[in-house]
């Protein structure tokens, strides 16, 4: 279970109010892009989830339980860039979170715990497509490699809910659809709930089952300070996406939805992919 429920959320700056009596529940397992324009508190409300900032109004619960007031694992977050650590290898990046949670006091693990959790990176390195750069730096990397590795290095502490700001605004098209695709599998073979930030309607469209739009609904110079935003739209994107279920699609419109829990020749028989 991954269900969060915003509940009457107001931030405030000084004399700013940024957002307005924000109310929504997010399903377990939903995924969520925010749209809006820019300096709406998009964001903002990305880091209340985190734990980063805190509602000047309201409350925030996952599964029922208030948001700890500051992140913690069952949250994990990618940002558009430097979201991984220069200094520290592929494998470091991926096994830091490993370390800090198993050895809070060293952050190193030993023995048996050390084998298991570079075991575990090693595979997620290998499901986000970056088998043999596990002793390369970010700096080696490409654009599109280094969010891959920012995604393994949230996706090793199995967060209940991933919070993506812009991941992938700043990669190339091609780049793009690629880590979509990967997105996508993610997804439906985790049991992560996912609230993603974006810029781009078709990569909401895309990805999202749900897509929020936040706006001012006053939206006059002189009184911006006055009036924050609020959600204006909530579309459920049509047919339903739900997670770890085939695409009614045929194929997709980028790429196949496909999980790991439905072997590719049951899809195929049921028409619903090309083997
Ligand atoms: N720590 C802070 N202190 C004061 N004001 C802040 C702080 N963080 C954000 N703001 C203000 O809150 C407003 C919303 O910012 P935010 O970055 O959340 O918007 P956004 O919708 O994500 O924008 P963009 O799409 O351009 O990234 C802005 O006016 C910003 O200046």
């Amino acid at each position: 279970m991954s269900e969060l429920r915003i509940e009457n959320v107001w931030k405030e700056y000084g004399d700013q109010i940024v957002l307005e009596d924000i109310s929504l529940t997010v399903a377990s397992r939903a995924f969520v892009a925010l749209v809006g324009p820019s300096g709406c508190g998009k964001s903002t409300f990305l880091r209340m989830l985190l734990g980063q900032e805190q509602p000047t109004r309201g409350q925030i619960l996952l599964d029922g339980e208030l948001l700890p007031a500051e992140p913690g694992p069952d949250r994990g977050v990618v940002f558009q860039r430097y979201s991984v650590f220069p200094h520290l290898t592929v494998l470091g990046n991926v096994l830091l979170g490993k370390e800090f949670s198993g050895a809070r006091h060293k952050a190193k693990l030993f023995g048996a715990a050390r084998r298991n959790a570079i075991a575990e990176a090693r595979q997620l390195i290998g499901e986000v497509g970056l088998a043999g750069a596990e002793d390369k730096y970010p700096a080696q990397l490409s654009g599109g490699m280094q969010q891959r590795l920012a995604l393994a290095q949230a996706l090793i502490m199995k967060p209940k809910v991933l919070l993506l700001d812009e991941p992938f605004g700043a990669l190339d098209p091609g780049i793009r659809a690629e880590i979509h695709t990967l997105m996508k599998r993610l997804w439906n073979e985790t049991q992560m709930t996912v609230v993603m930030v974006t810029h781009d309607m078709r990569e909401a469209f895309t990805l999202a089952s749900r897509v929020i739009a936040f706006e001012r609904r006053r939206d006059r110079p002189e009184e911006k300070e006055r009036y924050g935003a609020t959600i204006t739209k909530d579309i459920s994107i049509w047919p339903p996406r739900l997670a770890g279920e085939p695409s009614i699609f045929s194929p997709d419109r980028d790429g196949p939805v496909v999980s790991l829990g439905h072997r590719r020749d049951d899809l195929a028989s049921s028409g619903d992919i090309q083997p």
